[in-house]
């Protein structure tokens, strides 16, 4: 598959080092002063690139026909025009805040646990989420997800970030050193605590599942989600 990595930055890096190794090629890294793209050359991009730019690159690759997977995040007050856009010209796009296959589990978990604690008021919900010091945007993208698994399945109508006010779901960002990406819920009572976590060692797993969804998305029409490419029902 001739692949082309819009964001050549830590994860575009780690991306080819698994496409390669999974027999693909590189045929393109494109970055913000990129000047002309050909779009001819590419069965599928890969967008790790960062919140101002991802949303160009998405509709770009649309508009050429070009099936499109990204995992920037921080971009999201457009996801909807872009689902719209691909929608009206029959593309194929896959955005997921996070792809790699124990987070995508820990999901399913974190909608299941809170399915369970939905009547159980007397258990307050919080996340965490750590991510190294480079890191842009806050809340991480896992952690937007995870909350928004909790609000679906409980009374809860809204997240804030670093805010305990009763009401919202408090969510805490912290940035320490190299940290790849640890996500915690916490559901804490006076008697005990209930907790999942996610701990990412490296990125690779994120890399290998974005080269995943681009191997999954070849041939396909439409807007899809890792639910769809892990066959998660
Ligand atoms: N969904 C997932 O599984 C994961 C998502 N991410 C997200 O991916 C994004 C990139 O993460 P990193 O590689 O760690 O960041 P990074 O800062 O190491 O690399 C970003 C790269 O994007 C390039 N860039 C900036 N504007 C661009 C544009 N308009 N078009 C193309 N390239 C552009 C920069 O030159 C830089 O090399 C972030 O939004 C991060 O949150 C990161 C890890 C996993
Ligand atoms: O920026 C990162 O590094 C990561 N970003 C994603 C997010 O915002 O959730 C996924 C992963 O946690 C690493």
């Amino acid at each position: 598959m001739r692949i082309a990595l819009f964001g050549y930055g830590k994860m575009g890096q780690m991306i080819e080092q698994v496409a390669l190794k999974r027999g693909h090629e590189i045929v393109a890294k494109i970055d913000e002063h990129t000047p002309n793209i050909d779009f001819n050359s590419m069965d599928v991009a890969i967008d790790f690139s960062m919140p101002e730019g991802a949303y160009s690159n998405i509709t770009k690759c649309i508009e050429n026909n070009v099936p499109i997977i990204s995992g920037t995040t921080g971009w999201l007050d457009k996801y909807k025009d872009a689902v719209a856009l691909c929608e009206s010209k029959n593309g194929a796009f896959i955005y997921a805040s996070n792809f790699s296959l124990g987070v995508n589990i820990f999901f399913e978990l974190n909608n299941y646990l809170a399915k369970m604690m939905h009547n159980l008021p007397e258990y307050k919900v919080s996340l965490e989420e750590i991510h190294h010091t480079q890191k842009l945007d806050a809340p991480s993208g896992t952690a937007i997800t995870l909350a928004e698994g909790i609000i679906s399945n409980s009374e809860y109508s809204k997240w804030k970030l670093d805010d305990n006010s009763n009401g919202s779901l408090p969510i805490t960002s912290k940035r320490i050193g190299k940290t790849p990406g640890t996500h915690t819920v916490t559901y804490d009572n006076i008697v005990d605590s209930i907790e999942i976590k996610h701990t990412a060692h490296n990125r690779e797993g994120f890399a290998l599942g974005a080269v995943t969804a681009a191997e999954w998305i070849i041939g396909k029409a439409g807007v899809f989600s890792m639910r769809d490419v892990l066959n998660l029902g």
